[in-house]
């Protein structure tokens, strides 16, 4: 027996309710699909699911009104295309998969699972009755109870694993918990605690998360993708684990990273949680730690380079595409640079792709930097930069300021990259070792004399703006930031490596040692720094601020390329969000509290961008970008079941 809005039906009609389910999906303009099937027939659900399934199939085929590709849904989350976020709190949906979620299953169900939140009626409804204690808490008394417990724990490793624990099970709290309090929780599910997190990956390992592809799936990876449970991906995140963070390989378990980064845009960004994929590509490690490692969780070999690899990332990238279509966004994530602007440069003309260390980044502190440049004064042609660190960050980011420069001035990119000087673990990048340079820091090799040390190298270039993105902590030394501090009235200081303990200085370093003239921002966050009297509250320098927003402009405007234009669409937007009195804190970053109508701004200015290159698909243009942006995010309220 299962029942459809309000009928039963044995188990043998399912005829009745294919005709059912047309009519009522021809009936309203956002289909809702309402099945519920009784527990008690458990023996049949199999064949009531293959039916079910069969029924769907040939319903959709048969409904004029499901239109795949129009799931940008008012209030619906991108991608909403059963109407299940499209429904007001005080309309019921049904909880429904391809099998049946009722009963002990349904709590068990992290999609729609509500804990102590289902109601009097829903306990009846689907047979929850005695499976839970009597309380009905409420979604706000949840996540107080939450917060309560989280803070209980002193060890940050703790707050991650309860979290990670949360999402497994009750997704929709996870995600209220992490929206309404995302300057606490940010530094939990992301850098610094992801990170250590990484790191022991193995040793916390609970329930897998993500989908894992290895050497051992090579020649089979789209019937991996057909073993993820979501069928409907927009955004998918992968990473190959070899440079995580500032912490170097870590293999397999580098899947913290694409979970996490996929948390922020639902949470950040609005996208469905449902249509997002972590991947990680496991070739193997060369950390020798984890190779000796007994829990450690990926491929107990050393890394395969070469052909082998390009095939295995060739196949994923032409699988994804076949699965999931043209316009699924591809972000990759924390691969070492030999292959990271290779793969950049390769899919960014056949796939929907970005490189969040090169291009996120770059966006981000673009937009620091723009800000900055309101309380310092001059535009950018009239500011120096050195970075510490020439690697995916440090040149990403040189190139959007050169690009930036080149469109204010006229000026060709040429002269506009002389503005930007690089030390890397050598030395200054000059011209006289462009021979040994990989090629992308030869365009930031300038005539000039060797010279070694970072604190020379300030000395004698006199830089505005001093950006670490080395991946090395404590490398902004004393005499560095004071340097700094010599000839300019306001130094600006990025320390942007990640996580906390690989931060070129720290928020109370560069105060102190600029003697609290520095303008400061940092990738990971610190805490407020009190120096002479006065509170100093620095900015978050992180490309967190910016791929949600510029995914969800993706995927609102259909676009089916990354442009660099987007990039700067971005950073424009986010700098218009650092307000007077975020400025006069000495703030070039909003506050992450605000993040969301930050993300709807980015992305109204990157969809327009699209709209304007021709490279959307998604026609006709919305009038107000901001608004339908806005109404294409995911909430994570609570539906009421049938
Ligand atoms: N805040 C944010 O949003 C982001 C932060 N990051 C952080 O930036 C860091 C670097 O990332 P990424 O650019 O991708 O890494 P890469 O490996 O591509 O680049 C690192 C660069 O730093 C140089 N370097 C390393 N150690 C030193 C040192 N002691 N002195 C001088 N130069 C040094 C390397 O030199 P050489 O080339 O000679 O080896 C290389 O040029 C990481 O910690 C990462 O977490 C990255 C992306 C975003
Ligand atoms: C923030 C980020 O992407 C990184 O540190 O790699
Ligand atoms: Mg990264």
């Amino acid at each position: 027996m299962f029942s459809l809005n309000g009928t039963n039906f044995p188990n043998n009609s399912l005829s009745g309710v294919s005709r059912c389910l047309t009519q009522s999906r021809k009936r309203v303009s956002f289909p809702m699909v309402v099945v519920s099937v009784n527990p008690n027939g458990r023996s049949a659900d199999r064949n009531v699911s293959v039916l079910m399934e069969n029924t769907l199939k040939e319903m959709k085929e048969n409904s004029p009104v499901i239109d795949e590709d129009s799931e940008s849904t008012v209030t619906g989350g991108v991608g909403d295309v059963y109407g299940e976020d499209t429904a007001t709190e005080d309309q019921t949906i049904t909880p429904w998969n391809f099998s049946v979620a009722s009963g002990y299953s349904l709590l068990r169900n992290p999609h729609y699972n509500k804990g102590l939140a289902f109601s009097e009626k829903e306990r009846d409804s689907h047979y929850l009755r005695g499976l839970l204690p009597p309380v009905v808490f409420s979604h706000e008394l949840q996540v107080k109870k939450l917060m309560n417990n989280l803070r209980q724990y002193d060890v940050p490793l703790q707050r991650y694993m309860a979290m990670m624990d949360l999402q497994e099970r009750n997704e929709r709290l996870f995600y209220k918990l992490l929206m309404e309090n995302v300057e606490e929780l940010l530094p939990v599910v992301y850098t610094p605690t992801v990170g250590e997190a990484c790191q022991k990956y193995g040793s916390i390992f609970r329930r897998p998360q993500g989908l894992f592809i290895s050497l051992k799936e090579k020649g089979k990876i789209l019937e991996v993708l057909k073993n993820w449970p979501e069928k409907k991906i927009q955004v998918i995140v992968v990473t190959d684990g070899e440079r995580i963070l500032g912490l170097g390989d870590l293999g397999c378990q580098g899947m913290g990273i694409p979970v996490g980064k996929l948390s922020l845009y639902t949470a950040l960004g609005g996208i469905r949680p449902s249509s997002c994929l972590p991947v990680t590509i496991d070739v193997g490690t060369n950390n020798e730690k984890l190779l000796k490692d007994e829990f450690y969780i990926g491929l107990r070999q050393r890394r395969t380079r070469g052909q082998e690899y390009a095939e295995l990332l060739d196949e994923f990238m032409s699988a994804v595409k076949q699965t999931y279509g043209e316009k699924v966004l591809i972000q990759f994530e924390d691969f070492a640079n030999h292959n990271a602007f290779d793969l950049l440069a390769k899919y960014g003309t056949s796939h929907l792709v970005f490189n969040d260390d090169i291009q996120g980044t770059a966006s981000v502190v673009l937009a620091g930097i723009m800000a900055a440049l309101n309380l310092v004064g001059g535009n950018l042609a009239q500011h120096r930069f050195l970075f510490l660190g020439a690697g995916e960050a440090g040149t990403g980011i040189a190139e959007l300021i050169a690009l930036e420069m080149s469109k204010q001035t006229g000026a060709p990119l040429e002269e506009s990259r002389k503005k930007t000087w690089m030390v890397d673990s050598k030395g200054l990048i000059v011209r006289s070792r462009m021979e040994s340079l990989k090629h992308f820091k030869r365009p930031w090799a300038h005539d000039h004399e060797p010279v070694k040390e970072l604190v020379n190298a300030v000395k004698l270039i006199k830089p505005t703006v001093l950006i670490g993105s080395s991946g090395t902590g404590k490398t902004f030394t004393k005499e560095v930031v004071q340097a700094m501090a010599t000839f300019n009235k306001k130094p600006i200081i990025f320390a942007l490596s990640n996580p906390t303990s690989q931060s070129e200085c720290t928020a109370e370093e560069a105060y102190t040692w600029s003697e609290g003239r520095a303008i400061f921002a940092s990738g990971s966050p610190f805490t407020p720094v009190e120096y002479k009297g006065k509170v100093f509250v620095s900015g978050q320098g992180n490309n967190a601020y910016i791929f949600p927003g510029l995914g969800l402009g993706l995927i609102i405007s259909g676009a089916i390329r990354v442009h660099d234009d987007m990039l700067l669409a971005a950073s424009e937007a986010l700098a218009a969000e650092v307000s007077q009195e975020n400025l006069e804190k000495g703030l070039i970053y909003p506050p992450f509290a605000n993040i969301r109508k930050i993300s709807a701004h980015i992305a109204a200015k990157v969809a327009a961008k699209a709209y304007e290159l021709g490279l959307a698909t998604r026609l006709p243009q919305p009038e107000n970008l901001v608004a339908y942006a806005e109404s294409c995010m995911y909430s994570p309220s609570y539906r009421s079941y049938r």
